[in-house]
């Protein structure tokens, strides 16, 4: 249902240029996949205060991706990002199990926003080349995803330092925000 909504949405809303906020826990490697996107390189990243903004063209389609940071005293002000956001993809640390539900209550508040109510949901179950890391199930399961009404989302693992499922991420992203496959 919830799925139909934003879908049904977005044909009505055609956009230019898609707006994704990128959200997680402090360590999580959002911003070391921003900029595997954004430059195709592994920056050295420090703890993010504020923000990072570029664009990115995948497909023709046209996406300002918002790095926010994660630190805890800094997740009360990633809802003034909000506003026109598209999609929402949270960064997972796949090995942080102690902090996995703090993810998912952040998440679960996110969801709660008015300004995300017409967004979609990419979950990146990221550093996947540890030998500890959680599986997409496991994440999922951990996140209560499969509980989620109103909301299209989806889990993808990766590994920002390689870029292994970046891309497929972005195309789930790109695809559902304009209702069709990517050319
Ligand atoms: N092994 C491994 N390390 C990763 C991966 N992605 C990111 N890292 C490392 O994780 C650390 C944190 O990455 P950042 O991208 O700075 O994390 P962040 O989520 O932006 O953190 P904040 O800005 O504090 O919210 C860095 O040392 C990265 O090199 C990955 O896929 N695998
Ligand atoms: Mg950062």
């Amino acid at each position: 249902m919830g799925a139909f909504v934003s879908r049904f949405w977005f044909m009505l809303f055609p956009a230019n240029e898609y707006k994704i906020v990128v959200v997680g826990l402090d360590n999580a490697g959002k911003t070391t996949t921003l900029y595997k996107l954004h430059l195709g390189e592994v920056v050295t990243t420090h703890p993010t205060v504020g923000s990072n903004v570029e664009e990115l063209v995948y497909k023709n389609i046209r996406f300002e991706v918002w790095d926010l940071g994660g630190q805890d005293r800094l997740r009360t002000s990633w809802a003034t990002y909000y506003r026109g956001t598209h999609a929402v993809i949270v960064v997972i640390d796949s090995t942080d199990r102690d902090r996995i539900s703090i993810m998912k209550d952040e998440l679960f508040m996110l969801l709660g926003h008015d300004d995300l109510q017409h967004s979609v949901v990419l979950v990146f179950a990221n550093k996947q080349d540890l030998k500890d890391a959680m599986t997409p199930a496991e994440i999922a399961d951990a996140l209560s995803l499969h509980s989620i009404k109103n909301h299209d989302w989806h889990i993808q693992a990766c590994c920002a330092l390689t870029g292994d499922g970046l891309y497929d991420g972005l195309g789930w992203i790109a695809q559902t925000v304009t209702g069709k496959a990517p050319s």
